[in-house]
């Protein structure tokens, strides 16, 4: 278990470029076994849990190629999929969420798609019955292995189309069922579709590769089966969510800081969610500049005066991956705001270290908390913590850069699998953070 030590209290200045996005690069990875053509993808960000994909690609047979920083080519020609069923396969597919995606694409291409109960953070019970559900719609045959907790779906006669409502918009599993659908024989539609810009961005990809595909950008997404995908360059959008923490630390480290080529058309209300909390930030053409709050930042209240409150919902709601940044940030705010976490209901157990801190926190069931801003009148306390998972993680890290004294983070690896370089590119902006392997 590797460790940042931190020494809190000081401000950051400078500007700071967002990666490329860890959800949409998962999904664009898994995407390249679709077809036996070269597929070039650029910005892809330098973390954990895409180098874990890439190297089960790897062992898949997929042909990669590292082109440049953050540019790689695959080509997808000459496939094992005997891996599939290896031992190997078994242990490496649970590291990640993402690795559930590669389901759909061999699916649609080769009739059969296998994983392990697939890993990422745990937060919940995080069930793929969305996922199978669909591509049994698409005539799938769907077998489960309780003692190894391995998924299998084969279709030994191909897909059909089908018309499908799904049960939850599912992100991953909208994105699954998509690249299955493309090479089905025949229409799908697929009701109640997640749609956030990962979606997107995959949809843009696919169409580039010849699949046909409507209502992009929507819940209701209508697929014309093709027989065969070509190849196609795509690039990778800034990672809304690290725009997000760096806007939070900003806030919380009363730092002027610009974030640069941030993608504003794709931030949805991210940008309005914060402004909520009294903290102001300024469009400068694709960048977002924060000046340093030196005088703190004040809740909002609702129109009737009532207490302020945050919540999570499918896109083009706020995204839940950032609301532990909103809680930390709100400690420091004046005034009180309700965060509640809708969609996963172990998220919010971290804010016990934050209580440790001395924040003002009242956890009123795992999925809401209540937080009474200092507004800067008594300052987080130093202490030592271990990360639970990605974005409590970080919000951690900036509790850590906010307090006055030298704070520990065990467990830094759950950072490490979404946000790159954290250390170098914090220092190059002031921060005194060190790592300790
Ligand atoms: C690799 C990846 O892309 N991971 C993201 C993806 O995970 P993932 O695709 O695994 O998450 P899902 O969208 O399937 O579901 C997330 C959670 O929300 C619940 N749910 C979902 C939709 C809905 O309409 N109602 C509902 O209650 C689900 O039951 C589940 O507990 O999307 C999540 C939700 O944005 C993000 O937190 C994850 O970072
Ligand atoms: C929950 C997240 O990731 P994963 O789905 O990979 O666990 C996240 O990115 O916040």
């Amino acid at each position: 278990m590797a460790t940042f030590q931190i020494e809190g209290g000081h401000q950051l200045k400078g500007e700071i470029q967002p990666q490329g996005a860890k959800n949409e690069a998962l999904q664009i990875l898994c995407a390249v076994l679709l077809t036996p053509d070269e597929i070039r993808i650029h910005n892809i960000p330098d973390i954990r849990d895409v180098s874990k994909l890439i190297e089960i690609l790897g062992n898949l047979g997929v042909k990669i190629q590292k082109l440049g920083k953050g540019s790689y080519s695959f080509r997808s020609d000459e496939l094992n999929l005997d891996y599939l069923e290896s031992k190997k396969f078994k242990d490496e597919g649970t590291s990640l969420r993402g690795s559930i995606m590669i389901v759909g694409p061999l699916l649609g291409r080769f009739g059969k798609g296998y994983i392990p109960r697939p890993g990422g953070d745990k937060i919940g019970r995080r069930r793929l019955d969305t996922h199978f559900g669909g591509f049994v719609k698409l005539g799938a045959k769907f077998r489960y292995n309780r003692e190894e907790r391995f998924y299998g779906v084969e279709a030994t006669k191909g897909l059909k189309g089908a018309d499908m409502l799904l049960e939850e918009a599912s992100v991953t599993g909208t994105a699954n069922i998509l690249m299955a659908a493309i090479l089905a024989e025949g229409k799908t539609s697929i009701y109640n579709a997640a749609c956030e810009p990962y979606i997107q961005q995959l949809c843009k990809m696919l169409v580039s590769m010849g699949a046909k595909v409507k209502g992009i950008g929507s819940n209701l997404l209508k697929i014309e089966g093709v027989e065969s995908l070509s190849g196609c360059t795509h690039r990778v959008l800034p990672d809304m969510i690290e725009i997000g923490s760096w806007i939070g630390l900003a806030a919380m480290t009363k730092s002027e800081i610009t974030i640069k080529n941030v993608s504003w058309d794709n931030l949805g209300i991210i940008p309005v969610t914060f402004k909520k909390l009294g903290i102001q930030l300024e469009k400068r053409g694709d960048d977002i500049y924060i000046p340093a709050h030196t005088n703190g930042y004040e809740i909002a209240s609702f129109i009737d005066g009532s207490i302020m409150n945050i919540s999570d919902a499918p896109w083009p709601g706020f995204t839940p991956d950032l609301l532990s940044i909103i809680l930390v940030v709100a400690t420091q705010a004046r005034g009180s705001v309700l965060i509640h976490q809708k969609m996963f209901e172990s998220r919010l157990f971290f804010v016990d270290k934050l209580i440790d801190m001395g924040a003002k926190i009242i956890l009123c069931d795992p999925h809401r908390a209540t937080v009474i801003g200092h507004d800067f009148e008594s300052e987080l306390k130093a202490t030592t913590m271990t990360s639970p998972d990605i974005r409590a993680g970080i919000s951690l890290l900036i509790a850590a850069l906010s307090a006055k004294g030298t704070s520990t983070i065990h467990n830094i690896e759950q950072i490490d699998r979404g946000y790159e370089d954290i250390d170098g590119r914090l220092k190059a902006i002031g921060a005194k953070i060190n790592r300790y392997d």
